[in-house]
């Protein structure tokens, strides 16, 4: 489980200031999504969360520890991004057993971790196929189940639907929410789709020119 403490972040781009002393708390097992306009700073926070930028000031603290200066494959996240980032010439058994592997994980631990994901994510027919020979549903799916193999306690997802048509959008909807529900982990979803933002959340956080203005619940 984690609980993430954000703490007066700033993160400048030169004389822009991209996120102005933002605070937030997410507690365990949440779905908080971050919504707003293009531009306004949700994937800059994403990335402070994750450890994919430097901030010029303030703190972020998982389950009460600093991890603000703290390398990103050491912070135990997850993160399933709008472009996949998926290996082409690997297949969906390969990529989703890459960080594991990286990481030393015995054999049999990784066979077992992803059979686990692909029949929780139902692609284990999917397993020998390169990602090039898949539907972007089914790209998304691996994407996710990469973040999932890894046994993250903490997931951020960054617009991860926006390349899905309406249909696929609607499924793919259902069934993250259905997958938080069973994994009972705190999400971070990055959108600017209020309808995906009504539908997933437990708590909204609206963002606007760097700051947080409002947060609660969809209701
Ligand atoms: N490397 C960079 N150098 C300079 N400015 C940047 C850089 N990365 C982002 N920005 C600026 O920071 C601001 C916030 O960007 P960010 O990507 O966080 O927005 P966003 O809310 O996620 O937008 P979108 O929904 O379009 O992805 C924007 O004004 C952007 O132009």
């Amino acid at each position: 489980m984690t609980k993430v403490h954000i703490d007066n972040l700033v993160r400048r781009y030169g004389a822009l200031t991209v996120l102005d002393r933002i605070s937030l708390d997410i507690e365990d097992g949440e779905f908080i999504v971050l919504l707003g306009p293009s531009g306004c700073g949700k994937s800059t926070l994403l990335s402070a969360i994750a450890g994919l930028d430097d901030v010029q000031g303030g703190r972020i603290s998982f389950d009460g520890r600093d991890v603000t200066k703290l390398e990103p494959s050491r912070r135990e996240i997850g993160m399933v991004f709008q472009s996949y980032a998926l290996y082409p010439t690997m297949t969906v058994r390969t990529n989703m057993a890459f960080a594991l592997k990286v990481a030393h994980a015995d054999k049999a631990e990784i066979k077992e971790r992803v059979t686990w994901a692909a029949n929780l994510l139902q692609i284990g027919h999917l397993l020998d196929r390169k990602p090039g020979e898949l539907s972007g549903g089914q790209r998304q799916r691996v994407a996710i189940g990469r973040a999932l193999v890894r046994r993250a306690k903490l997931f951020l997802f960054d617009e991860p639907l926006s390349n899905l048509d309406a249909k696929r959008r609607t499924e793919m909807r259902k069934e993250i929410k259905s997958l938080h529900e069973r994994l009972g982990v705190t999400f971070v979803f990055v959108t600017h789709d209020q309808i995906e933002a009504m539908t997933l959340a437990t708590r909204i956080a609206v963002m606007n020119a760097g700051v947080i203005q409002q947060i609660g619940t969809p209701d």
